[in-house]
């Protein structure tokens, strides 16, 4: 059986009147990314630092392999916290720096600079431990931090937005940079974000935060292609909404009544009784544009509203004709050449077809 590496069972905890995390249960792998995504305000940082132990919750327990840490003070805990300004200290040598935390235990010299200098290689920086950290790169600084909070080999590595200082491109190369780290290590983090990009490249668990609870949790491509809640679906990307009345389901077919007519999508595990309110969740990439294919479900015709060039493809805003005033996304891919005004048919495959409780 594989051990948690964390276990955190219904934390609450409050600030003032405001409830930072309610009822927030969590169960990490040993060895797993997991990366806590979320709006701003969700309660990610308050989840980190109940983890790390800068916090005591209010309510709920903290498991860590097993062991309760519930109100056990960071330095006493098997994790460790880089935080986004990496904390490094200036005067001393990155060699020194990656060594601190095992001078702090007592580690002897030899040692710890031997460890040091395996935590450099691996990060690609043992050529420069002897500069210090206002002589390299934001990049290089962000991996000195990582080396630093690898050495004392923690159980668990918690980050709190790793990359937020550095800009788009150089964060594109440290998410696969950290990722690739992450598995040659094998510690288990857990990794603070806002950006949905982000957290979908490096993490092989998302836990979509709002409002203080867990909203979606699961693989990256789970979250995205089947997100469980309206929530997570309009976080996870773009999608189109459209509210839905369930008619019937037999074993055969799932009617539901929408705006564009009664929809007959082929039978779903879950269960739906008549009358149930839905709404219907469509990714840009999945609604086609043109006559619709004998399987797909049709949406009937819309008119293009809008176009924006993305580079690889189109974004289409689209206006139905049929159900006034509702507006979907589709994406065309640069040979469909869409142009604003004309009149299109749009369809969609049942399986992209995502179906969540109102
Ligand atoms: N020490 C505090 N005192 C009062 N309110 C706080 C405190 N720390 C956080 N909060 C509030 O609790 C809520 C959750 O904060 P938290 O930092 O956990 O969110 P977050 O998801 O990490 O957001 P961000 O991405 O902006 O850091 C926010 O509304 C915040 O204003």
């Amino acid at each position: 059986m594989t051990q948690l590496a964390v276990d955190v069972r219904s934390l609450t905890h409050s600030y003032g009147d405001f409830k930072a995390l309610d009822n927030v249960s969590l169960a990490v792998p040993n060895g797993a990314y997991t990366v806590l995504l979320g709006p701003s305000g969700s309660g990610k940082t308050t989840l980190l630092s109940v983890l790390g132990g800068f916090l005591v919750p209010q309510q709920g327990e903290v498991l860590i392999e097993g062991r309760d840490m519930t109100s056990v003070v960071p330095a006493k805990r098997p994790t460790t916290t880089m935080f986004q300004d990496y904390a490094l200290f200036p005067h001393m040598s990155i060699a020194d720096n990656v060594a601190f935390g095992l001078r702090m235990r007592g580690v002897g010299k030899k040692e710890r600079l031997t460890k040091a200098m395996e935590m450099l290689s691996l990060v690609g920086l043992a050529d420069e431990k002897s500069k210090k950290p206002h002589q390299l790169s934001g990049g290089q600084r962000q991996r000195v931090a990582l080396a630093r909070a690898l050495a004392v080999d923690p159980v668990v590595l918690l980050l709190d937005e790793p990359l937020g200082a550095l800009d788009l491109k150089l964060r594109r190369q440290m998410q696969s940079e950290l990722k690739a780290i992450q598995r040659e290590v094998g510690t288990t983090f857990v990794h603070v974000t806002h950006d949905q990009e982000e957290a979908m490249a490096i993490g092989d668990e998302i836990v979509v935060m709002n409002k203080g609870r867990i909203e979606d949790l699961g693989p990256p491509e789970r979250v995205y292609l089947k997100p469980s809640s309206r929530f997570s679906a309009g976080f996870m990307g773009q999608s189109s909404f459209v509210s839905g009345t369930v008619v019937s389901q037999d074993p055969q077919t799932l009617q539901i009544d929408t705006v564009f007519g009664r929809l007959r999508v082929p039978t779903r595990e879950q269960i739906y009784s008549a009358g149930s309110a839905v709404v219907l969740s469509m990714r840009p990439e999945h609604l086609v544009l043109g006559t619709p294919s004998a399987i797909n479900l049709s949406l009937g015709t819309a008119t293009i509203r809008d176009v924006t060039f993305q580079g690889a493809h189109h974004l289409a805003k689209l206006q139905h004709l049929d159900a006034s005033g509702l507006e979907l996304t589709a994406q065309v891919p640069q040979s469909g050449h869409p142009q604003v005004g004309m009149e299109v048919q749009v369809s969609i495959h049942p399986d992209h077809l995502v179906i969540l409780k109102d």
